[in-house]
């Protein structure tokens, strides 16, 4: 079992990757390669290892089996459910921790203009909403220029009207970045208008790995989107036919 840096061009390349908690075998011989720059959409059923994934190529849990190339931690950023901000640190200040520089004030609100809170970096966070607090985890992330993001069901405690607001800005800011992304979904409608792949989990392995190639943004009455949407959630569901 090894991480190493050395990625050949790609962002991320996993290779035959296991995880065990116990006796419990949660990931099983696992690859997925990632080139620079792909979107990339994890769906599954509850459990299946999603987050365990991320986890690893965060590098915030050590695998036990198989190899795990990536960029360096530094060059990796992670956004989870719940903003993680400081309570006592004003929006701004959230946005701008850990960076260095006479400039780190102006990138913070470069960064905060980005995500559409430009007037809010004086706040603290508890006086904004659930949604604006997620935007200024994304702008905390996009900051520091990551060559990967990783993206843990960012918009799960969020309402259908801002999930949407905000699967738009990701969108926005990937294409104008760049940056690899993975993203963890319950959603497979998000998956489906966010990703270039969708990449199920099951059985502890990638199960189904679905290129979308439609245009974005992307329209979900297309009927080729209802039709690849209806695909993951059979197969995240159990009942595909085998029937493409
Ligand atoms: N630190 C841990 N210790 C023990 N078991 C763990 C730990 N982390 C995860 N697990 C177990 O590993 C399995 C996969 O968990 P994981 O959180 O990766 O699933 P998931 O697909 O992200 O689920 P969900 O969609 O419900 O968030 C679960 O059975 C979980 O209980």
């Amino acid at each position: 079992m090894s991480v190493r840096e050395n990625l050949n061009g790609a962002a991320l390349d996993m290779r035959a990757v296991g995880k065990r908690f116990g006796p419990r075998t949660v990931l099983d011989g696992l690859n997925l390669h990632v080139p620079v720059g792909q979107f990339i959409a994890v769906v599954g059923r509850s459990g299946c290892g999603k987050s365990t994934l991320l986890r690893l190529v965060a590098g915030l849990d050590k695998l036990d089996d198989g190899e795990l190339n990536r960029h360096d931690a530094g060059q990796v950023r992670v956004m989870f459910q719940d903003a993680r901000l400081l309570p006592w640190k004003t929006v701004l200040d959230n946005v701008g921790l850990g960076l260095d520089g006479d400039d780190r004030q102006d990138r913070a609100r470069q960064a905060l203009d980005e995500v559409g809170l430009a007037d809010r970096g004086h706040e603290w966070p508890v006086r904004l909403s659930g949604g604006q607090r997620q935007r200024v985890a994304l702008a905390r992330a996009l900051v520091h220029r990551p060559r990967l993001l990783l993206l843990d069901e960012p918009l799960g405690a969020l309402d259908a009207l801002t999930r949407i607001d905000m699967q738009q800005l990701i969108e926005r800011l990937w294409r104008q970045y760049r940056c690899t992304t993975l993203l963890v979904t319950h959603d497979v409608g998000e998956a489906v208008a966010l990703a270039d792949r969708v990449v199920l989990i099951e059985n502890g392995r990638v199960g189904l790995d679905l290129p979308v190639d439609l245009p974005r943004p992307r329209d979900r009455a297309d009927p080729r989107f209802v039709a690849l949407e209806s695909r993951v959630l059979a197969r995240v569901l159990g009942q595909d036919t085998g029937a493409s």
